[in-house]
């Protein structure tokens, strides 16, 4: 199976995921002067419901918080993307220094670490089959920036307690995902895919142009997660990030001037 090491990882995913090579791979190098602003763009409409919240895991890559879509609870609309699109789940990317971690950046920039709010379109009848579609996914990325402890992750990372290793899973519930989102939802938005295998070309990416704030203990508690289960040679969660892919021609466009 695939991961993040020198043998499983990245440069090596093309041989399972030939889709991996594709015209549409994420994440990018988001270059701001080459971006065009498109004033057709719509703004960004997020209806989060906290009691949509389920669970928390740990899947041996990330951690996610998984939330109940059999209805429109918790959906976006608006922005690049045609009708509704319901909340599945989030998840983060971090590496092992505040040096690196985040899977897009910024004319070169990387940040510490990456937060993804993955939903499906509700055209088609469930996550799996809208995961295969061009239009399938909408993704909100948001950047974390090393500063001040972030009050609003503090429910998140206090559950990683009980979810160390692989596998591991407990309930989370009456979690506002909007409560992690930066003041502006200034945005940038290009046609992509999954950054992990199978790294299918279904994903419009909605990266925000501001970050949130997160503290040195705060990624701390991020890498005190381990990809390997319970019983196994401990390995630390840490460098969990696919690196910028060629653009391949794609235009990326802003929702601000
Ligand atoms: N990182 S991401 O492009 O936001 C993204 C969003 C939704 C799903 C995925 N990847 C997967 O679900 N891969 C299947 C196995 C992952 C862990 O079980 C990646
Ligand atoms: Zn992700």
């Amino acid at each position: 199976a695939w991961g993040y090491g020198p043998h499983d990882g990245p440069e090596k995913w093309g041989e399972s995921f030939p889709v991996a090579n594709g015209p549409r791979q994420s994440p990018i190098d988001i270059v701001p002067t080459q971006t065009q602003h498109d004033p057709s763009l719509k703004h960004l409409k997020l209806k989060y419901d906290p009691a949509t919240a389920k669970g928390i895991l740990n899947n041996g890559h990330s951690f996610q918080v998984d939330f109940t879509d059999d209805d429109n609870s918790s959906t976006l609309a608006g922005g690049p993307v045609t009708g509704i699109y319901r909340l599945r789940q989030f998840h983060f990317h971090w590496g092992s220094s505040d040096d690196k971690g985040s899977e897009h950046t910024v004319a070169g920039t990387k940040f510490p670490c990456e937060l993804h709010l993955v939903h499906w379109n509700t055209k088609y009848p469930s996550f799996g089959e809208a995961a295969s579609k061009p239009d399938g996914l909408a993704v909100v990325g948001v950047f974390l920036k090393i500063g001040s402890a972030n009050p609003r992750l503090q429910k998140v990372l206090d559950a990683l307690d009980d979810i160390r290793s692989k596998g591991r899973q407990t309930t989370f519930t009456n979690f506002d995902p909007k409560t992690l989102l930066p003041a502006s939802l200034d945005f940038w938005t290009y046609d992509g895919s999954l950054t992990t295998p199978p790294l299918l070309e279904s994903v419009t990416w909605i990266v925000l142009k501001d970050p949130i704030s997160v503290s040195p203990a705060q990624m701390a508690k991020f890498r005190s997660l381990l990809f390997t289960p319970e019983g196994e040679a401990p390995c630390c969660m840490v460098d969990n990030f696919r690196p910028p892919q060629p653009l391949k021609g794609r235009k990326v466009r802003a929702s601000f001037k």
